[in-house]
């Protein structure tokens, strides 16, 4: 089978062709295998749609299912527009979480978010305040003044308690720096766009920022989000790395 690999700003993901829905988590474990398959943070399966440019699956290195991944929305909207899926400098497509509308413009990539839902915001945990945000998979956010050292064990024993991604966020100097846990890579990743999007939510509703912020994740690329006339838009340089043929896996 003919795969491609792309990375979002360092969350990577392998993006293929299907005629037909299916369980596919078993494939994506053995294709996100860092060792013995191509290795990725994800894998989404590009379907055929008769109403928008196509439906995608998206499953994380796990294999589990995910409705919605901002960084794989703004990689597969390039890949569909590569392939002559989608036109017209735009794809529009049916996601777990509803439909997206993404921009293309060279490998810069826009993707509209879904309307984010906060679903609480005074969870107390180790004497602070997260926030549970779902802005199209759920995300607990705390702000802290300082994000150099991020506890992994304890993103763990959160993720696991709330069944959701764990991010740590800092806003200055007009920057958004974020960390995040993600759920079903059960890791760190270099970049996580819908907590990218839960940060600049909790910020910009405690009135800590608005308009356009320059966003960096882990992997220290530079990606911008924005609220205008009710919808978060979240952008940045898409990097088609390469295209395989794979065998036995
Ligand atoms: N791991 C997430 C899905 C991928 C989200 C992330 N890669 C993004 O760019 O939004 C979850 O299971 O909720």
């Amino acid at each position: 089978m003919k795969v491609t690999k792309y990375s979002g700003n360092g969350n990577d993901f392998v993006i293929f062709i299907a005629q037909e829905k299916a369980d596919r988590s078993e494939l994506a474990r053995k294709l996100c295998h860092r060792q013995n398959g191509v290795g990725a943070d994800g894998m989404v399966v590009v379907l055929p749609h008769h109403q928008y440019d196509f439906e995608w699956e998206f499953y994380n290195a796990d294999g589990s299912v995910a409705d919605m991944c901002g960084n794989a929305s703004r990689c597969v909207a390039h890949f569909a527009h590569e392939k002559g899926i989608s036109k017209n400098g735009v794809s529009e497509f049916l996601t777990g979480a509803g439909v997206i509308r993404a921009t293309i413009n060279g490998v810069y990539v826009v993707s509209d978010m879904v309307a984010p839902k906060i679903i609480n915001t005074n969870i107390q945990e180790d004497g602070e305040t997260w926030w549970l945000i779902d802005s199209g998979v759920p995300h607990l956010v705390v702000i802290r003044e300082n994000i150099e050292h991020f506890d992994i064990e304890q993103a763990r024993r959160l993720r696991h308690n709330y069944n959701a991604n764990v991010n740590i966020c800092k806003y200055e100097n007009e920057t958004l720096y974020v960390r995040t846990y993600e759920r079903g890579v059960e890791d760190e990743t270099l970049a996580c766009g819908t907590g990218m999007v839960a940060c600049y939510i909790r910020h910009h509703k405690e009135g800590m920022l608005e308009g356009q912020v320059r966003v960096q994740p882990k992997s220290g690329d530079e990606l911008y989000i924005s609220y205008e006339n009710g919808v978060y838009r979240f952008g940045g340089k898409v990097t088609k790395t390469f295209e395989a043929e794979v065998f036995d896996i």
